[in-house]
């Protein structure tokens, strides 16, 4: 094989977030791999830039692609450095995520292999992530009211109905539970997702959304349904169950993206891609702390995050 570039010099707009089961796009020309460091550490895995043919002009359009949990899933979702993930991202160039997870079902019709794109979040994380770029001396707050990017979504959407028919079923709304893990949940806790209103649960949402979020960068989930959970008659989720829908429907899931990657490389979308509407949010959200009361330390991280804002 050639030898791969370690650098890509053109800025990159989108980037996938690949999950359990989902931790390479095939199909794609890879074009350079990157192993970047960040203020915040270095991301789960180097990052893959893959070309893929603009579907109106032809041009190569690049994707970031990284491994949320390793190149071999080797990093807990506890563990997964979300900071450095988003932040490595971000300084490519990337606005737009598209993030993918396989996820238990609360809901008798979502299906084991029924795709869920979904629109709200409950944290049933235990604060033991690091979840913020605003802390140690620059304080930020960026409303979350709509953890995911309603623009973005609309376009998934459209794409996974058109492949239905194809073997992919698809829900257009869902509340994903966030629990810690990595163990799974209890009956008890199962039944009290359902009853709050839950749709699907996984533990890798947050602080993944918020941290886009904060990053002005437009992100949104693609859940795979793969179990029941524990609340279902039948069998309690276990890994094996897990691996084994998300293998089975794994050309499934890399069609769902791969169509989503072609839709948003179309110029129509660029504003969106770019994020556009969240460009610049983070200079007057994260600027409350007054000059004379930021620390250095934490201006220089943010700084490198966003050239120019706090300067
Ligand atoms: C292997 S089952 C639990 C594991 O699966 C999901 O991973 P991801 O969201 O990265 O696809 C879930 O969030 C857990 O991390
Ligand atoms: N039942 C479950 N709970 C948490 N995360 C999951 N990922 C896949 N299935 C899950």
């Amino acid at each position: 094989m050639a030898d791969v570039p370690t650098t890509y010099a053109d800025p990159v707009h989108i980037a996938v977030i690949g999950g359990t089961g989902l931790q390479s796009l095939p199909n794609f020309t890879l074009a350079a791999t990157l192993t970047p460091t960040t203020p915040w550490g270095a991301p789960s895995s180097p990052i893959s830039i893959l070309q893929h043919p603009s579907p109106s002009s032809g041009a190569p359009i690049p994707v970031a692609f990284l491994s949320r949990h390793g190149l071999h899933h080797e990093i807990a979702p506890h563990e997964v450095p979300n900071r450095a993930n988003i932040a490595a991202l971000r300084a490519l160039g990337v606005r737009t995520i598209i993030a993918f997870s396989a996820v238990g079902s609360l809901q008798e019709e979502i299906h084991p292999r029924d795709f869920v794109v979904p629109d709200q979040i409950i944290d049933r994380t235990k604060g033991i992530r690091p979840f913020t770029f605003f802390e140690g001396g620059m304080v930020g707050h960026v409303g979350f009211g709509d953890p995911f990017d309603e623009g973005l979504a609309k376009i998934v959407r459209r794409c996974g109905h058109s492949l239905e028919g194809e073997g992919v079923r698809l829900h257009d709304k869902g509340t994903v539970i966030c629990m810690e893990g990595p163990q799974f949940s209890t009956r008890a806790e199962s039944n009290l997702y359902r009853a709050w209103g839950g749709s699907v649960i996984n533990m890798s949402a947050l602080p993944e959304a918020k941290l886009a979020r904060e990053a002005e960068v437009g992100y949104q989930m693609i859940c795979m349904a793969t179990d029941y959970d524990c609340w279902h008659d039948s069998e309690d989720v276990n890994v094996e169950m897990v691996m084994g829908h998300m293998k089975a429907n794994s050309e499934n899931a890399r069609r769902f993206v791969g169509a989503v990657l072609d839709e948003l490389s179309k110029e129509e979308h660029g504003e969106q891609v770019k994020a556009r509407h969240l460009e610049g949010q983070m200079k007057w959200a994260g600027g409350i702390t007054h000059k004379d009361g930021r620390k250095k330390e934490a201006v220089e991280k943010l700084n490198w995050l966003f050239p120019g804002y706090f300067d």
